[in-house]
């Protein structure tokens, strides 16, 4: 097969690889392994010209900028850090409307959230989401210690890391189970679609029925 024909996207296991199949479906493209059944990072599809590289939700812009992936697919919140540090480069064509969550304060039941603020005191926030962090509490003229954590940010408040957190919420069940609550939205999440824009410029014959195919089956979700 020729070299250029063959589209490379990029995504997570988990809930996006679990949300991205039944798109690929609609458009006629079956995947035969999965990451939960399977220790392979570059999985075929059926069809011949597209095939998947599994890496972390994190590294998926990574991946597309430097067009080692033709195209991608990562929550907003992954895609607000990334281009605040790397601008450029990517084009994000289509909200899938999937993965969705949102992005939102939350801190320990007994803190008083709302007295802090008023009072002009300084908050320590712990987060992976360091810039969409810092711009949401400049916005409220709120100033902020923040601590980039990596995970499992919930026990921050808990053990005296941190005031107060910003991190994804859906269900809410993670904060409950940690005796926090959520105080303020920060910003709705769900996950979109991106492009290496030279892969597009130079390969759009391949791409862009792949594109319409991805836009076609979110908006008939
Ligand atoms: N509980 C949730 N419900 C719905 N969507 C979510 C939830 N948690 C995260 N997401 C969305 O799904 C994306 C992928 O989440 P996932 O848990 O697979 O990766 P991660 O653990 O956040 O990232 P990394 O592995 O790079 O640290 C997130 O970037 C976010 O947009
Ligand atoms: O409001 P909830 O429905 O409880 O969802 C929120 C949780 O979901 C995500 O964690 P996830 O389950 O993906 O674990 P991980 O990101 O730590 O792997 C996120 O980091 C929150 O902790």
């Amino acid at each position: 097969m020729e070299k250029s024909s063959l589209i490379t996207l990029a995504l997570s296991k988990g809930r996006i690889f679990e949300d991205t199949v039944p798109l690929l479906q609609a458009a006629g493209i079956e995947v035969p392994e999965s990451p939960e059944n399977s220790r392979k990072l570059i999985l075929p599809t059926s069809d011949p010209n597209l095939r998947l590289l599994v890496v972390r939700a994190s590294d998926v812009p990574t991946y597309v900028q430097y067009g080692a992936a033709d195209i991608g697919i990562a929550g907003k919140d992954i895609l607000y850090e990334h281009t605040k540090e790397h601008p450029g480069g990517l084009y994000q064509p289509i909200d899938l409307d999937i993965a969705k969550c949102r992005l939102a304060v939350a801190v320990r039941q007994d803190f008083d959230y709302e007295a802090a603020v008023k009072q002009g005191a300084r908050l320590r926030v712990a987060t992976k989401y360091v810039n969409v962090t810092r711009e949401h509490f400049a916005r409220k003229g709120v100033y902020v210690d923040i601590i980039k954590l990596y995970g499992s940010m919930e026990l921050a408040p808990l053990v005296g890391l941190a005031d107060a957190i910003v991190d994804i919420v859906s269900t809410g069940g993670t904060l409950r189970a940690n005796g926090l609550v959520p105080v303020e939205d920060v910003a709705p999440i769900s996950s979109r679609l991106i492009v290496n824009q030279a892969s597009l410029k130079t390969r759009a014959k391949y791409l862009q029925p792949l594109i319409d195919a991805f836009a076609a089956a979110s908006q008939g979700k």
